[in-house]
């Protein structure tokens, strides 16, 4: 109440002004006589805000359903157009790509990724070109996954140590699969795991508060802050948004600084013979190349840091965790996919890597859960660049463009009962993730697509084969399977509500256990 009165005469010179803004878009409209999708019409100030709930991707969903494939929604002062179908994703996504390889100004672009200076939120332009670059050359070349498989496997077998020790017991298997990934990708961008408390080296921040930080950071990277559609209120920052985006920012930042100061004395200490092991040193040398087309500063670098931290933790947690939460519910899929484990793997060995083309039913149960439960439900906002007309409605230069993944995965033109957890649907048929196929698009497609899609897919399928090949799974025994809450909260990524807890039994030889 105080912070209104304080600021009265700025809200009120923001409402005027966002009237203001709303009846000039609308003359302007008019004047250029603009075909704009269909939508619900929009309130002063607020636009349709008030349609957006908890579950923003569920109530876009809803809206979709009354307004159709290409649907026009006003979030503040800026127009959001929504594309729900394969035929709208595909002009967004591919025909029509690259007026819409930009992304928003947000706040989360601002205050955690150092001023849109990391690959995510960075503008479409030549920073943001050189910096795919170096994904497609340098970090995640096909040699180069190749080359940290190692890492993979050491991870995958401490994961597997860790479920066998506490078999029988509650496990919270998301936070077991967050170690694994977090430790797969902090070897392979830092070179280290960093995090490992045993090492005295490592005390700015310890795994929990660590992980904690990137919650916070998908959160944060996700979340509907008013502000960013109603900029004349922004300064109140009346969700506590902006605060908590300093506050983590400051928290990574002292640890990127500590990484990046560790890696340059190693590199001064080795002199002429250094020779780059990890990505951190591969961008830290990528930075002294004066010929770059854009120098990389040292925040570039930070922003960088910090992007395939955060994008290689939680997404794949996140999809083994549903994985399992929805074959709890459906025990007969566990059955098979345990007889094509034992007939292609057998009993006496772990799954790997390149195990993957010959296990069809495991690689099913993953896509089918990318389909139900994507990690990003409506991608990441882009923006259009241009005016420009899609299916004959006029979008103009600045609209924010959603493609709901989530609506195409559960179209019914498209899937056969579609709430429906059923991995067989994928049995024979040429369908991937990899962007090609725009009925499943967990990663995105285009130029914005995922960068690290393979190495998400890699831990996902592997970690995933080697859960249902090494444990059974329950539910505590004092929980059925309809007790089971499969609801999940908004942010970047879209994990579960509530946390899986459940039981493993160990299924294979016990010398197996001891790796
Ligand atoms: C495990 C599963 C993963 C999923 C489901 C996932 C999903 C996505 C999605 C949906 C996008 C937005 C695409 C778009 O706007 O069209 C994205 C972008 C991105 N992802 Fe991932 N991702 C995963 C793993 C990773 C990994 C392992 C890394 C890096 C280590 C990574 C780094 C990034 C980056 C840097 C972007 C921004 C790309 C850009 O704006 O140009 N992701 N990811």
């Amino acid at each position: 109440m105080d912070s209104i009165t304080r600021h009265w005469p700025s809200y009120a010179i923001a409402c005027l002004a966002t009237v203001a803004l709303i009846l000039l878009s609308r003359l302007r409209r008019r004047y250029r006589n603009l075909n704009s999708p269909p939508g619900p019409k929009p309130w002063p100030i607020i636009g349709n805000l008030n349609l957006i709930g908890s579950l923003p991707h569920r109530s876009i969903h809803d809206l979709s359903q009354k307004y159709g494939e290409i649907m026009q929604l006003k979030f503040g002062s800026f127009d959001v157009v929504v594309a729900s179908s394969v035929e709208m994703a595909k002009v967004f996504l591919k025909t029509m790509d690259v007026n819409f390889a930009c992304r928003p100004k947000t706040a989360a672009g601002r205050y955690t990724t150092y001023n849109y200076s990391d690959i995510t939120w960075s503008p479409y332009g030549p920073y943001w070109r050189q910096a795919r670059k170096m994904c497609l050359m340098e970090l995640f070349s096909a040699k180069r996954l190749e080359s940290y498989e190692y890492i993979r496997v050491e991870e995958m077998r401490s994961l597997v140590r860790s479920i066998f020790d506490s078999r029988g017991e509650g496990i919270l298997l998301k936070d077991l699969l967050s170690t694994v990934s977090l430790n797969v990708i902090s070897r392979m961008v830092l070179g280290k795991r960093y995090l490992d408390e045993s090492d005295e080296s490592n005390s700015v921040v310890s795994p929990d508060e660590f992980k904690k930080m990137l919650d916070e950071l998908f959160l944060l990277n996700g979340v509907f802050n008013i502000g960013d559609s109603i900029p004349w209120i922004d300064f109140m920052d009346l969700q506590g948004y902006v605060k908590r985006m300093k506050t983590v920012s400051k928290k990574f930042d002292r640890f990127l600084e500590h990484v990046l100061d560790e890696h340059n004395e190693r590199r001064r200490a080795a002199g002429e013979n250094f020779v780059a092991t990890d990505m951190v040193d591969l961008l830290l040398q990528l930075a002294d190349d004066s010929n770059l087309d854009v120098k990389l500063e040292r925040h570039g670098v930070k922003a960088f840091t910090q992007d395939l931290l955060a994008g290689g933790t939680e997404s794949s947690a996140v999809t083994v965790e549903w994985a399992i939460a929805e074959l709890l519910k459906k025990p007969e899929i566990f059955q098979k996919a345990i007889e094509e484990l034992d007939r292609v793997i057998g009993k006496d060995r772990w799954v790997q890597e390149k195990d993957m083309c010959n296990l069809p039913y495991i690689e099913a149960i993953a896509k089918e859960t990318m389909r139900l439960h994507p990690v990003a439900p409506m991608l990441v906002p882009r923006r259009a660049r241009e005016d420009c007309k899609v299916a004959g409605y006029d979008i103009t230069e600045g609209t924010r463009v959603l493609v709901s993944v989530w609506t195409i995965g559960r179209d019914p033109e498209l899937w056969d009962k579609p709430e429906e957890f059923c991995p067989e649907r994928f049995i024979g048929k040429e369908i991937d993730v990899k962007g090609h196929d725009f009925e499943l698009l967990p990663f995105g497609a285009g130029r914005r697509m995922c960068p690290g899609y393979s190495l998400g897919l890699k831990v996902i399928e592997a970690s995933l084969a080697n859960l249902l090949h090494g444990f059974t799974w329950k539910l505590p025994s004092t929980m059925t399977k309809d007790d089971l809450n499969m609801e999940e909260i908004f942010g970047l990524s879209t994990p579960k509500k509530i946390p899986l807890l459940t039981v493993a039994q160990p299924r294979l030889p016990v010398e197996m256990y001891r790796l």
